[in-house]
């Protein structure tokens, strides 16, 4: 087994995953995400965009290939190893906000810091800060289903970014957002990664949103391609090229 490149924080080989039915998912995936970077993953519905964050986060064990996380290798931990590193070091934000309706807008942002033992208070205070440089921190006391959605999602990135994850995974996190609150929240997300160093990797099948990356891999039927291979509905271009699997 050889260790990945020094400046990559996530590092993927020949990545297989096959889905329990037997639909394939990835078929040999190969791709590094260096530190600090906000790497977007492109590529049409069903591509594998979702499959692929999952394996990298050791959501999902790969069927085959590796997966490093700076020189930890994720693809040989056991489900507890893997379930703290996701804990401890990563943070996930899906479409849907998935709050908690019976809290309080600051105690769904703050729920993973006080899980991770921090008190109440220092939580509350750090999820406040979080929320106001998302522009909710004035629904803070509000419940969540007071909130529109677009500000509901920005609560759950205040969620996902207040505990500083060395990489935060973000699934089509603007996916049901109108086309400017997506732009504007995704910006305002990148902003305040970029800020703290933290890595991200978005996926995406937008490629308005896909052009705010510092880079764009594009994924078809589970393969890395380059955007001339896409179907020509996907086949625009966002900020930075990409290269052929290898
Ligand atoms: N739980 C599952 N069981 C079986 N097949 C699945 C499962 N989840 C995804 N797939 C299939 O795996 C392939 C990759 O799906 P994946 O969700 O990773 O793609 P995607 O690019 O994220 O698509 P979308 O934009 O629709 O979310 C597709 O063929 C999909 O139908």
């Amino acid at each position: 087994m050889e260790a990945p490149p020094d400046n990559d924080v996530l590092w993927a080989r020949a990545l297989h995953f096959t889905h329990r039915d037997r639909t394939p998912g990835l078929n040999g995936v190969s791709l590094g995400v260096r530190d600090g970077e906000i790497l977007a993953v492109g590529g049409p519905r069903g591509s594998g965009k979702t499959t692929l964050l999952r394996c990298l986060s050791g959501m999902l064990s790969p069927t085959k290939g590796e997966v490093w996380f700076n020189s930890t290798p994720v693809h040989t931990m056991g489900p507890l190893s893997r379930e703290r590193l996701r804990r401890e070091r990563f943070a996930w934000i899906d479409p849907e906000p998935g709050l908690v309706p019976e809290l309080t807008v600051w105690e769904n942002a703050a729920l993973p810091l006080m899980l991770r033992g921090m008190g109440r208070r220092k939580a509350r205070e750090r999820a406040v800060d979080w929320l106001e440089r998302l522009d909710v921190g004035a629904f803070a006391r509000k419940t969540p289903l007071q909130l529109n959605q677009a500000q509901r999602q920005r609560v759950a990135i205040a969620r996902a970014l207040a505990p500083s994850p060395t990489v935060l995974f973000a699934d089509e996190p603007t996916a049901p957002l109108h086309r400017a609150d997506r732009v504007h929240v995704l910006r305002t997300l990148m902003t305040a990664a970029r800020s703290h160093d933290i890595t991200v990797v978005l996926a995406t099948g937008d490629l308005e949103a896909a052009a705010l990356a510092d880079r764009v891999v594009h994924l078809l039927d589970g393969r890395r391609v380059s955007n001339a291979q896409l179907p020509p509905a996907a086949g625009t271009e966002g900020r930075a090229s990409c290269s052929l699997s290898v």
